[in-house]
């Protein structure tokens, strides 16, 4: 048997969602550029649910399912405020509350595609209210309602700080919301695809989804860049930094891909918007260390940024907290963890691979007295 390790190179699926080739990314074939530059979140969301872009009447009545199912189940809130959540991360939490959404679901278990797609809406339009509801209660504050004429990207924000954004921050969202909403086979997703190939349910798949995307060699990294940006504090402690950890060989957070050898092509975008955003802020610290680290990295190991690595000093930059950055990234994933889940059941085999064993060959049961 020939072992792929992390099933580098293996091809485990067909999709028709996005493609990553030869160092581009596209959205149903629409390149990432032209997303960034235009799309609307909805309107990806729409593209990957359905493999094309909505007229406007499609559009309008996505929005008004995504704001109709927005709200929390009460049993939710209630969990939150009487939950001590000071040590617990945020992800810990989406994933549970993720899985618990099925216990007010009073169709959980119904599998044909219609009830499935109402679970994909349910899904998008409940995470953003938990992750927001979420960060407020922990602050001792009230949730704040969700918005019905707001954008996906401006309620969210509303959501989380109780007053309307302005136009850059929601523009900032959006785009950034946009980047992360699909990537092919990613870890995640391969998870989301391997829990429902059992005909296992869509929240199951889903809470398997964001456990996968919480560890820092996935998701996770966004926090643990900030983490690394905040630990060295100031531009001219860079170089020192980044060469002990290169000399330890330490992985540089935020740095390096699977698939992409030429680099990330979101990357550049969430550093234009980390330019921008500092440069508004004040704080272009966060920006000019950042691209220092780059400058390092890529030099001496030639190995580029990731997505995960400008959208820290972006969210940042956003005033959001840092351990709500992978959980912002799992509400622009949900859309494609979803479209995938909805794919999968259109056409499913359950996936089951090998594993070539490489314990004792032969071995007998020893009565346990005898056992040293
Ligand atoms: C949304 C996302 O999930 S994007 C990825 C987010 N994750 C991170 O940013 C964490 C840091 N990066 C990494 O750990 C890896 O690059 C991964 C997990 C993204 C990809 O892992 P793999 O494809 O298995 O690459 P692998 O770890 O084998 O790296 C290949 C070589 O590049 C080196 N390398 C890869 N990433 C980094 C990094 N961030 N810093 C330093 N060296 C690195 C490895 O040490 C290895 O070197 P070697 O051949 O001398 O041993
Ligand atoms: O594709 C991957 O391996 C990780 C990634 O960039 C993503 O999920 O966006």
């Amino acid at each position: 048997m020939t072992v792929k390790s992390g099933l580098e190179g293996v091809v485990a699926a067909t999709t028709s969602i996005s493609s990553i080739i030869d160092d581009t990314l596209t959205y149903v074939g629409i390149g990432i550029d032209e997303l960034a530059e235009f799309a609307s979140f909805e309107e990806v969301v729409y593209l990957l649910w359905h493999r094309k872009l909505p007229n406007k009447e499609q559009l309008k009545e996505l929005k008004a399912q995504l704001a109709d199912h927005a709200e929390l189940p009460e049993g939710i809130i209630t969990f939150l405020k009487s939950t001590n959540f000071k040590d617990v991360h945020p992800m810990t939490v989406l994933r549970t509350v993720i899985s618990m959404l099925a216990l007010y679901d009073e169709n959980a278990e119904a599998m044909d595609a219609n009830s499935n797609y109402v679970k994909a809406i349910e899904l998008q339009a409940k995470i953003s209210t938990f992750v927001a509801a979420f960060s407020r209660v922990r602050q001792g504050l009230e949730p704040v309602a969700p918005r019905k004429d707001l954008s996906f990207s401006a309620n969210f924000l509303y959501m989380l700080t109780g007053e309307e954004p302005n136009e850059i921050a929601e523009e900032a969202i959006n785009k950034a919301l946009v980047l992360h909403a699909d990537h092919e086979l990613n870890a995640s997703t391969f998870t989301a695809r391997v829990c429902v190939a059992t005909l296992s349910d869509i929240y199951s798949g889903i809470t398997a989804a964001i456990g996968a995307l919480k560890g820092p060699l996935h998701g996770g990294a966004n926090e643990s860049v900030m983490k690394m940006l905040a630990e060295i504090g100031e531009v001219e402690n860079v170089e020192a930094y980044i060469q002990e950890k290169m000399d330890a060989k330490a992985k540089i957070m935020g740095f390096g891909h699977r698939v992409y050898r030429g680099g990330d092509p979101r990357a550049k975008h969430l550093k234009e918007m980390s330019r921008q955003l500092g440069g508004i802020t004040g704080e272009l610290k966060w920006y000019t260390m950042s691209e220092k680290i780059e400058e390092i990295v890529t030099t001496q190991k030639n190995i580029p940024p990731n997505v995960d690595f400008y959208s820290a000093s972006v969210y940042h930059s956003l005033g959001i907290e840092h351990d709500l950055f992978t959980p912002i990234f799992a509400i622009s994933r949900m859309s494609g963890w979803t479209a995938h889940i909805l794919e999968q059941y259109d056409n499913n085999r359950i996936i089951r691979p090998r594993a070539d064993y490489t314990g004792p060959e032969k071995n007998s049961y020893i009565p346990i007295e005898e056992r040293a």
